[in-house]
């Protein structure tokens, strides 16, 4: 469960988000809304990016804003960005063993780990290509690895499907469909790609202006008529 408590966000005379109040109980969940809704910047406030002026983060009894943004990672939250962080010089296992260097585990425990996360998004074959060598496809997947390793329990996805053809936007759909059963953490994905978001959210949270205009049940909420006037003259849903 993930509890987003009255979080408020202010950039000058900006309200990004205006007392957000929401609980994400299933697997995957969806947040969607217009251009400038506050999308990211909900995101922004889980990871630590950006300090709310009010409101708590709850992750299953921790509190995620007493923690600093690093301490985040380490209790097991993970972002991807809408451009994925992987470095041309370094291998695809090694970029993914990256994440895990902090941790206090054997080298032949995260080595381990890595494999296994590879294996999970189909990387394994690519394991010692470096990242200069990759595909879109193959860096978006990378970037997924990075999430899945080192004991996951929050993982946030940034419109992980921009970019992507219809064929790598469906694997990337199980994939992400998978995580919960893989590795016991719950996802957050926000994308404009609404059809993704059907398949894959169980529940959505709608944001217009920084404020909440819906949340449950995805089919539910698209076809909201607040939902749909949100989304006029601007994209279909
Ligand atoms: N660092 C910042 N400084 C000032 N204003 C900001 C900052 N970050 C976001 N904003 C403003 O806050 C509002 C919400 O932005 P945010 O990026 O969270 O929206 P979004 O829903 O993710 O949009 P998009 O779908 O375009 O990515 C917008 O008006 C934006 O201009």
């Amino acid at each position: 469960m993930i509890e987003v408590q009255n979080v408020t966000v202010r950039f000058g005379g900006v309200v990004a988000l205006d007392g957000v109040e929401t609980q994400f109980a299933n697997p995957v969940s969806g947040i969607i809304g217009p251009n400038g809704a506050g999308k990211t910047t909900l995101m922004n406030v889980v990871s630590g990016f950006v300090a709310a002026q009010n409101g708590q983060i709850v992750k299953d009894n921790q509190n995620l804003m007493g923690l600093a943004p690093y301490k985040r990672a380490h209790w097991g939250l993970r972002r991807s960005f809408q451009k994925e962080e992987i470095a041309d010089d370094l291998t695809v296992a090694e970029n993914v063993l990256v994440q895990v260097d902090h941790s206090t585990l054997t080298s032949a425990h995260k080595s381990k780990d890595v494999a296994r996360v590879l294996e999970i998004v189909g990387m394994a074959e690519q394991a010692d290509r470096p990242g200069a060598r990759l595909n879109s496809f193959e860096r978006r997947l990378t970037d997924v690895a990075k999430c899945l390793v080192g004991d996951p329990k929050l993982i946030m996805f940034d419109e992980p499907a921009g970019g992507l053809s219809v064929e790598e936007t469906a694997r990337l759909g199980d994939l992400i469909l998978e995580i919960h059963a893989r590795t016991g953490a719950q996802t957050l994905v926000i994308d404009h790609d609404v059809d993704l978001i059907a398949r894959i959210c169980s529940e959505t949270l709608v944001l217009d202006f920084g404020r909440k205009i819906a949340f449950g049940p995805t089919a539910e909420v698209l076809s909201d008529p607040k939902v749909k006037a949100a989304y006029l003259g601007t994209e279909d849903i």
